[in-house]
């Protein structure tokens, strides 16, 4: 979020604005026009430099304006004014005019490394390029990744894998405040490619399940590790993987048209993506057992009054109502946002992680059993769907 320096500047410096307008003006020099530029660059700064950085500007910006520290110690517990004094106070009896030069040395350095990150203007759609499968932008603070094969029902193959797990990477170390995960046309996601089974290495189906396990066990640790709040909007029926992983979303917002089906024992599999734990601590064993081992196919408000979706919106408003929503999110605190994740999500990282190790290992089993591949061949061969 964009951070005006004279909100920044009167946070640690109230007396911020009275000063600048009576500095005197008569004895105003190179470095003094310098010196306002930059108090005026840092009005300007699209992103927050952090609170190291603001008590930097802040004390040398007394120093350069006052000389050295002249204020009473703060009591201990008077922490803001505590930090502001220690920064001020170190810089000794450090000259004036070598404190302005400093400052107007740091805002400029502040200037090139800030402006030249990502941060988006509200308004400016930014295409990120490079994916075959996805459609990823950002703007406005929300990162957006779009499963992107409509024509297969955004079937997720190899590569679609590989590419949401980099764009999770990107959108975690991004200047984005929340990430979200939809889907193009009809669908939101008929779930695992069919077809990755069809790709079989000389090392023959049981190199392939052991690679495909690892595969699996990497795409779901980036959701369980994903940082920053990560939201579904699930504009169309989800399948399998796609709806298993929902459970290590932050919020989860769909469609009325949106259906949720994990057929795993129809397809000789078994549950993924978590849901044998997640699911069983937002609906329970019985609800949850209905899903993953009878292939309950729920409604999208079944699913809500079951706790996997947080709220259904009607298709004809689903759109407009969710990103008023989301845009109103992407405005709040960043950094708030991502510890307070942390501090809902942390304590279940590990046992999430081994749960995910244990249902790969027993995925990898299942995917060579004659269930799996006749179930996998009666839908290639147009003979069965869901
Ligand atoms: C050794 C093993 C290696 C495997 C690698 C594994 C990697 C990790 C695996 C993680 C485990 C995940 C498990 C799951 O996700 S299980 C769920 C799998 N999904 C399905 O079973 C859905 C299958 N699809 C259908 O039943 C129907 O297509 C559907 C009901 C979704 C839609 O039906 P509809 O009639 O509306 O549309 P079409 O069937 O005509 O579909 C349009 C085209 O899209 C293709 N399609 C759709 N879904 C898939 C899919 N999941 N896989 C491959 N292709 C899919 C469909 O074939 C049509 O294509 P064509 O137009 O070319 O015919």
């Amino acid at each position: 979020m964009a951070i005006a320096a004279w909100r920044l500047a009167q946070r640690w410096c109230p007396s911020f604005p009275v000063v600048q307008l009576h500095m005197n003006r008569a004895a105003m020099t190179a470095s003094q026009k310098d010196f306002e530029n930059a108090m005026n660059q840092v009005k300007l700064l699209k992103k927050d430099p952090g609170n190291e950085v603001k008590l930097k500007l802040y004390a040398l910006y007394k120093q350069a304006t006052e000389g050295p520290c002249n204020m009473p110690k703060p009591g201990v517990f008077d922490l803001i004014n505590k930090a502001k004094w220690d920064a001020w106070n170190t810089l000794g009896s450090l000259p004036k005019e070598t404190a302005r030069q400093n400052y107007v040395d740091l805002v400029s350095s502040l200037s090139s490394s800030l402006e030249s990150s990502s941060q988006v203007e509200p308004g400016t759609d930014r295409k990120s390029t490079g994916y075959e499968t996805l459609m990823v932008t950002s703007e406005g603070g929300i990162t957006k990744i779009t499963l992107n094969r409509p024509a297969k029902k955004n079937a997720i193959n190899v590569e679609m894998y590989h590419e949401i797990m980099r764009a999770l990477k990107a959108a975690s170390k991004d200047d984005s405040s929340i990430t979200v995960l939809t889907g193009n046309g009809d669908y939101y996601s008929s779930g695992n490619d069919l077809t990755n089974f069809t790709d079989i290495p000389p090392g023959g189906v049981e190199e392939k399940a052991k690679n495909s396990a690892i595969l699996l066990r990497e795409f779901v640790g980036c959701f369980i590790d994903f940082p920053k709040p990560l939201i579904a909007v699930v504009n169309g029926p989800a399948v399998g993987i796609s709806v298993t992983i929902l459970g290590l979303f932050d919020v989860v917002y769909a469609s009325d048209r949106a259906t949720f089906h994990t057929p795993f024992s129809h397809l000789g599999q078994s549950p993924e993506g978590c849901s044998s734990y997640t699911f069983l601590k937002i609906m329970g064993p019985a609800k949850a057992t209905e899903m993953l081992v009878f292939g309950k196919k729920l409604t999208a408000g079944e699913a809500c009054a079951q706790g996997l979706v947080t709220a259904v919106f009607p298709d004809s408003t689903f759109q407009k109502e969710v990103w008023t929503r989301l845009k109103a999110f992407a405005k709040l605190p960043p950094n708030a946002m991502r510890i307070s994740k942390e501090v809902i999500r942390n304590r279940e990282k590990e046992k999430l992680h081994a749960v995910n190790a244990e249902e790969c290992s027993v995925l990898q089993e299942r995917w060579l059993s004659d269930e799996c591949m006749n179930a996998v061949v009666n839908f290639l061969s147009r003979k069965s769907k869901l």
